[in-house]
This record gives structure tokens, sequence and C-alpha cells, in this order.
């Protein structure tokens, strides 16, 4: 008798104080929806009936017109700017106050969950410092011959599957691609994705993007009581996963060490990272860091593991969508192949200079992005106190925010006629049309996408 009323008095409890959270917007003057107990603004997202960048679209159309929305993650509050200018201020000129993302990583019991993502304040500003040449278009040139090398190998996969009746499950193919190539250039691995559908690494690349039960509850845990998840112990990632890529870098960092072998990939920058704590001559820039950024193997490890997962998903989903377009409209596809046999009669083969000259490729792949942006809601964490310019909101340190990506980029206003393909909005002629901060499918300011020249290559190489 005593613990249910005991426990009616908690529920209660956890009602009054929800109910009061939930006015928490308006009272200062910040547009909001009607959050539900208790899961806020969010249920639908939660329970998978709306993916996360469809629901953030739904709540960008609804409320366009304003700067901004106040939301709610079960009690958490979360700021979602709507207004260009704002956001655009947000990503690069008050950057200082939203330079995380306030994504849960645990160095201690969970090493591969602290990647240059999700890893927060100078710790992160290091890194990003020492990665930065990792990443550079002269430091990319060396993995062009290994991207040509799998693009080959995937056409003679799709020549020898269309000889063959029946359909084909292009993404699932494009997945094994770019696992082939990003395998390579982080880890000077042949992981024989296109030759072995069930090859280790595919299988280890699916399961981290796939969301069991399980997943869901342990997500619901880390993102509502961060201590709790590290008090459990929570991974990220299934222990599977952990397990695999902790080893795979273990085992080829010390096989090269032992064996004197130095390969032009991602892992010997890390490599060097590891044992120097820099990749290049110190610039004046990193000069002034603060020493001790020699990587661990567990640091090194989830570095390799973040340029993994962030590139074979992204690219593979952009490639998907742009051969879907080019299939459902015969003058862009036959414009783009074109200009592909164009360029390619002028050379015995694809050079790295070859690529700058398919402009329409490129345009086309700007629009793909804009109508599919493979990350179409990003996240940024107040780290300090933020006045909203020309308004009286304030966001508070530790509160999250939204940048609404997808809503921007199908947005009438900025895109006319969103829903139409259509790449010449990204020709030389056209593209200065298009309005500042409101294509971002790679974010903006210093924390954008680490990896946007590699993946020019990935793309345009398919
Ligand atoms: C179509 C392909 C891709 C898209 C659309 C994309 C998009 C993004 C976006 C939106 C962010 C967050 C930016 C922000 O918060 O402002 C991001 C971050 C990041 N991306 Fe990409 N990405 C792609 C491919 C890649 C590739 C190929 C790599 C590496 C091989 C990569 C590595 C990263 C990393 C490491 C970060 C975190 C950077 C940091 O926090 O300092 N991405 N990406």
């Amino acid at each position: 008798m005593l613990g249910c009323i005991l426990l009616l008095g908690a529920i209660a409890f956890i009602y009054v104080y929800y109910k009061k959270s939930f006015g928490y917007w308006s009272d200062m003057g910040v547009p909001q929806l009607e959050p539900t107990f208790p899961f806020g603004d969010m249920s639908d997202a939660i329970f998978r009936r709306k993916n996360m960048g469809d629901k953030i679209k739904e709540i960008y159309d609804r409320m366009k017109g304003k700067r901004y929305v106040g939301l709610y993650f079960f009690s958490r509050k979360v700021f979602l700017p709507l207004d260009p200018v704002l956001i655009k201020d947000i990503l690069n000129k008050d950057f200082q106050h939203f330079s995380d993302r306030g994504i849960h990583y645990d160095e201690k019991n969970d090493p591969l969950s602290a990647h240059l993502f999700s890893i927060a304040g100078p710790k992160w500003k290091n890194l990003r410092a020492k990665l930065t040449p990792a990443y550079s278009p002269g430091k990319l040139k060396y993995m062009f011959e290994t991207i040509v090398a799998c693009g080959h190998l995937m056409m003679e996969k799709l020549d020898e599957m269309a000889a063959q009746s029946g359909e084909i499950e292009i993404k699932e193919i494009l997945a094994r691609y770019t696992t082939d190539v990003i395998g390579s250039c982080a880890f000077g691995l042949d992981c024989h994705c296109m030759t072995d559908p069930q090859a280790e690494f595919r299988l280890m690349g699916k399961r981290a993007f796939t969301q069991t039960v399980g997943d869901l509850l342990k997500m619901i845990v880390i993102r509502s009581c961060p201590p709790l998840a590290r008090l459990l112990r929570l991974g990220v990632f299934s222990g599977n996963v952990t397990e695999f890529f902790n080893r795979v870098v273990r085992e080829t960092i010390e096989y090269r060490e032992n064996n004197n072998i130095t390969r032009p990939d991602f892992l010997q920058l890390l490599i060097r990272l590891r044992n120097n704590g820099q990749i290049e001559e110190d610039t004046e820039e990193t000069k002034k860091l603060p020493p001790g950024t020699a990587l661990t193997m567990e640091e090194a490890a989830a570095q390799a593991f973040i340029f993994f997962l962030a590139g074979f998903e992204t690219t593979s989903t952009t490639i998907s969508f742009a051969l879907f377009e080019m299939a459902s409209d015969l003058a862009v596809q036959s414009r783009a192949r074109g200009e592909v046999d164009r360029v390619l009669a002028k050379r015995a083969s694809l050079t790295y200079e070859s690529l700058a000259e398919m402009t329409y490729l490129d345009a086309l792949v700007f629009e793909t992005m804009r109508k599919y942006p493979p990350a179409p809601v990003f996240l940024r964490k107040c780290t300090k106190r933020y006045r909203v310019p020309g308004s009286n909101a304030t966001i508070e340190e530790g509160q999250s925010l939204l940048i609404p990506c997808f809503g921007l980029h199908r947005d009438p206003e900025y895109f006319p006629d969103p829903e139409r393909f259509d790449p010449e909005r990204f020709s030389d002629e056209n593209k200065s049309n298009i309005w500042d901060g409101t294509y971002i499918p790679f974010g903006d300011g210093p924390r954008n996408c680490i990896g946007v020249y590699i993946l020019s290559f990935i793309l345009s190489l398919d």
C-alpha cells in the first residue's frame, strides 16, 4: 500500500515537474508547439514513426516565418533556429558559444566513442587542428588510385549482375563500394566487400547503422541521463562493433610498426600523430596549442573509426539518390554521361585533374545533397550563455540546438520548386543566387565536415 502511494506520488511529482518545464520557452517569449507528457515534442522520432530529419522539417514548415522555436526532448530544452542569418551566426560568428555537439562519449569505458565528431572543448580544438592536414586535398591525392581501383571493381560486379536476371539493390552495392574505399583509405586494408557481401567490414558497418530495440533503450538512457549511462558503462555502439574496430586498428598498427611498413593512408598519418603528436611540421596555428597531443592507441582507433563511419554511409546514400534522379530524368542522365564521355575522350585514363573539368557532375552532386542531405539535421550544444541577437530570448549553457538543414534545403523561399531536381541551381551562372546560409549539407563554421575534400573524390569517381 505504502509502495503504491509512493509510486503514485513519484508519478505525480514527475508529471507536475514536466508540465512546469513545458512552459519554459513560452514563458521566455519563444514560440513553441504543444509538448505531451513525457516525450515532449519528439515522440514521433523516439518511436521511429518519423525519422528525425522529417520530424524537424515538419516543425520547420509549420513554424516558417518565426526566427526560432523552442522544443522539448522529454523535459530537456532544445532550441531550433529557423532563420538562416541566425543559423549562420550560431555556426560561425558566435561559434565560441556553440563549439560542442553535446554527443555522449565516454573516454574511459568506451574509448571508441571519443572521436572527432563527439569530443568537446579544447581537446576537440586541438585534435581538429592536428587532423586537418590529414584531410587536405594534397594529402588526399594519394588515395586517388585506390578509389579508382575500387570503382573498377564495382563496375565489373555490376556488369556481372546485369548479365543475370533480377533486381539489383544499388544502395547495398554502393555501401560495399564505399566501405572498400574507406577501408583502404582509412585502414590500408582490402575489405573485399565488393566480392563478398558477408565481408566482416560490411557486416560491422551495417550493424553500426542498425538500431535494435536494445539500442533504442540504451540511447534513451544515454540521451536523457548521461551520468547513469556512464555508471552502467553503456557503450554507444554494439559490443561487436567496438571490439572489431579496436582490434583491426590495434593489429594493423602493431603489424606496421613491427615490420617497419609505411603506407600512404590515413592510418599512417594517425601513427605519426600517435608517435610524434603531429603530422606535419607545426604551423603557426598548431604551435599555439597546448602540448601533449600524441594519441593513445584507443584514441587513434576512435579517429579511424569515425573516418569510416562518417564516410561510407553518407557517400553511398548520396550516390544512390543521384542515380535515382538520373534514372528518373533521362535529360539529366544524358547530359552527365555526355560530360564524362567528353572529358574521358581527351585522356587515356581518368586522372585527378580530369575531375575538375566535370562541372555538370559537380552541380548534380550538389543538387543531390540539397534535395537529400545525408545529415538532415545536426547538433550544437550551448557552451556559454547566449542572448539571441535582436530579442530577449536566451540559450543557457548546456542546452542543445538543432540545425534544420533539410528544412532550409526544401524551403521554396530559398529554392523555388524545391521538390524539382535541377542541377542548374548550382551552375556557375546560378550558384551565386543561393542565399548565404541556406545550403549547408556539410554544416558550417569551424566544426563543419572535415571530410569535404575526400568525398568529392569518392562521389565523382563512382
Ligand atoms: C556526402 C558526404 C558527407 C556529408 C553530407 C557530410 C556531412 C557532415 C555534416 C553535416 C557534419 C556536421 C557538420 C556541423 O556540425 O557543422 C559532418 C561532420 C564530420 N564529417 Fe562529414 N559528411 C560527409 C562525408 C564525410 C567523409 C567522407 C568523412 C571522412 C572520411 C567525414 C568526416 C566527418 C567528421 C570527422 C566530422 C566531424 C568534424 C568535427 O566535429 O570536427 N564526412 N559531416
